[in-house]
């Protein structure tokens, strides 16, 4: 488990004062995969620079297990950043090394003989399917390759917290989705990971809880089948918004969530029967989440119609819904 508390990074130069962290609050569970979205300028950078240790925050906690990193001394520095296993957009490999040996590396620095830091290294190049690529060197690999290098040597040194910044930013979709096959094939549950993201599929497809970084604070948090099924929230929103449609639509605009077997019943439909109105389907998007789907639809109530009752009649029916008015609009990032 790592548990982050209250955690600030203030940067002070001649002409600037930025807090770039403003008491950041986190907890992961072992086991378990976290999602953090943020804008850029959120402070994403500077959250994975202070959770890697690579930076020291200004005040605040991380704890993994029993240990605060932010108390080692330099001296003990390089071991309490062994709890965390890095792995970096581009993966930063050295390219005068070969596969094995750049996978190595970190065993290397921790003092490890030869002969077990490489059978290490060949077991875990293994795991993220490399095993042929050991001998050759990192120019002679394509980009989803080398991220899966970056991987095996960010678990070298068996950390506790596997911590991903934009993972798969630089790579194709393709290319993507294996390496978030690969992320999710290596949870155990003896690690816990954190995917910094801007990217929703990512959270999509692999996380099981997500937080909403914006100005240096978490604003929104929660297990994803949570966050997506408040229609209000912005991870909601996010994760589960509705497509660019026309503006000029006649009416009045609502806004409906479900979740589950509710979300493939034909609410729209038994509500238009109930109100003796026409309810049109305007836009929406159907998403299947953590064994779970989720269909937020936006639907237009003629005229003449009191919209409020229809918001009413969804609701009894277990739906959530509000006036598309009434709903806050985000900016996807
Ligand atoms: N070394 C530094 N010195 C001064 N200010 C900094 C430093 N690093 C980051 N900042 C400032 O802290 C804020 C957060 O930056 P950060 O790079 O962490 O954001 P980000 O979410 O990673 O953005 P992006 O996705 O664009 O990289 C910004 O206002 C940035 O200018």
């Amino acid at each position: 488990m790592i548990t982050v508390t209250d955690l600030v990074k203030e940067y002070r130069t001649k002409r600037r004062f930025v807090r770039a962290l403003d008491g950041v609050s986190l907890t992961v569970p072992q086991g378990t995969i976290h999602g953090i979205i943020g804008h850029s300028g959120a402070g994403k950078s500077t959250l994975v620079r202070c959770l890697a240790m690579l930076d020291r925050p200004t005040s605040g906690s991380i704890v993994i297990q029993d240990q605060d990193l932010t108390k080692a001394t330099d001296a003990n520095l390089r071991r309490a950043r062994r709890r965390i296993g890095l792995v970096f957009q581009h993966a930063n490999l050295f390219d005068s090394r070969t596969v094995v040996s750049n996978v190595a590396y970190p065993l290397e620095i921790a003092g490890e003989p030869k002969a077990q830091r490489m059978e290490r290294a060949r077991e875990l190049l293994s795991l993220v399917g490399l095993s042929d690529a050991a001998e050759v060197y990192p120019s002679q690999l394509s980009g989803g390759m080398r991220q899966r290098v970056g991987i095996a040597r960010a678990l070298a040194v068996d950390p506790d917290v596997l911590l991903f910044d934009e993972p798969t930013s630089a790579l194709d979709p393709r290319t993507t989705d294996e390496i978030l096959e690969l992320i999710l094939k290596l949870r155990r549950p003896d690690l816990a990971t954190i995917v910094i993201t801007h990217e929703m599929h990512v959270v999509k497809k692999i996380c099981d809880s997500v937080s909403l970084l914006e100005h240096g604070s978490i604003v929104e948090s929660g297990p994803l089948t949570e966050v997506v099924s408040r229609l209000d929230g912005r991870l909601s929103q996010m994760l589960l918004g509705i497509p660019p449609h026309e503006d000029d639509v006649p009416g009045t605009l609502v806004d409906v969530l479900s979740r589950g077997a509710q979300a493939n019943q034909p609410v729209v439909a038994h509500t238009s029967r109930l109100v003796g109105a026409e309810l049109a389907i305007i836009a929406g998007s159907v998403e299947h989440l953590a064994g779970t789907t989720f269909s937020h639809l936006r639907i237009a109530v003629p005229e003449g119609t009191d919209a409020r009752v229809v918001v009413e009649k969804l609701k009894e029916q277990g739906a959530d819904a509000a006036l598309t008015s009434e709903l806050e609009e985000v900016v996807v990032p």
